[in-house]
């Protein structure tokens, strides 16, 4: 007897193709049994509105859970970075797999790198957490660089270079790397310049809650040290009421001696979209063991952050 193909439900778009692709292949090694592509269109992916504007939250991810819900699919994959921070009961984070590089990279005209950028240059992104803290450090560095929004996929974004329209965007290594378009980065910013959106290069696969076969065999993909850091960051964002379209960054990671991890460091920003005043803090802790301690962890800082006035920086409307 043959088993059914498990159905993955995923978005259309190149690099949702490639993340749901390689997880397909992961959980065919795991269950035995063969995946099979499920396409979804999500309401990110036909509106052209600005991401600031339709308030970012869920908008690539609902459609994939009401399909999961409705049982059309056995589970999903989203980027983490795009799922809202408030979990349904109804569905399990079944895993959360070796994170991919978290950090953001320019593609630049003329292999530029960040500080090779000339005085007024035009940088697409629509992320007002990249506008920021990108505004932030040319600032310090005595530059001025235009921010100018721009949305679409990958090759899109790319192309405002390509075309001379742009001296440069502001892209998640990750998804370059997952479309084989990694060698295009002219450069790559350290999480000190511009710290990555709360789970940013890593995945999340979820399932219906109710299917315990399934979540007890995707958890085998699940990477614990992954999964904490990328808690202790969702929960700053949470903690700090903002959503997935707020200027706010956030990145844990291990502290160790050697081969030996000491301890998880959560650094948090939060800022004004023109970079004129960042919040950002740090703390440190023993590695999270359980899900209430990684929770705990972004929920302390962002206790110190508001109590910097972070808040009085997330209110800020876009004019
Ligand atoms: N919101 C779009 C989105 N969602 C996830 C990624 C990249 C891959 C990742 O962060 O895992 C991107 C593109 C980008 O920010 O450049």
């Amino acid at each position: 007897m043959t088993e059914q193909a498990l159905r993955l439900g995923t978005r259309r778009s190149k690099l949702a193709m490639a993340q749901s692709g390689q997880v397909a292949d992961a959980v065919s090694q795991v269950t035995g049994r063969s995946v099979e592509l499920v396409e979804i269109t999500t309401y990110g992916d036909t509106s052209r509105e600005h991401l600031a504007q339709i308030g970012g939250t869920g908008v690539f991810v609902t459609a994939l859970r009401d399909a999961l819900l409705r049982g059309e699919v056995d589970f999903a994959v989203h980027s983490l970075k795009d799922l809202p921070t408030e979990q349904s009961d109804d569905l399990a984070l079944a895993a959360v797999p070796v994170r991919e590089d978290p950090r953001d990279v320019l593609v630049a005209r003329d292999g530029l790198t960040f500080a090779q950028l000339p005085d007024g240059a035009r940088i697409g992104t629509g992320s007002p957490r990249r506008m920021a803290q990108l505004n932030g450090y040319a600032r310090d560095h005595g530059l001025t660089i235009e921010t100018v929004p721009i949305r679409g996929n990958i090759d899109t974004r790319i192309g405002f270079v390509r075309s001379g329209e742009l001296d440069g965007v502001v892209l998640a290594a990750a998804g370059l790397h997952r479309i084989g378009r990694i060698d295009e980065v002219t450069d790559f910013l350290p999480v000190d310049t511009v710290l990555p959106a709360p789970g940013q290069g890593a995945l999340a696969i979820e399932c219906a809650a109710d299917n315990a076969d399934l979540v007890a065999a995707l958890a085998e993909l699940d990477d614990p040290l992954t999964r904490a850091a990328v808690t202790a960051e969702r929960s700053l964002l949470a903690a700090l009421e903002a959503g997935c379209s707020a200027p706010v960054g956030a990145f844990a990671d291990i502290l160790a001696d050697g081969q030996i991890v000491k301890e998880m460091r959560l650094r948090g920003v939060v800022g004004t979209t023109d970079g004129s005043t960042l919040v950002q803090l740090s703390t440190t802790g023993p590695v999270p063991e359980t899900h209430d301690q990684a929770m705990a962890l972004g929920r302390e800082l962002a206790a110190e952050m508001l109590a910097k006035g972070a808040a009085g920086l997330m209110g800020e409307r876009e004019h």
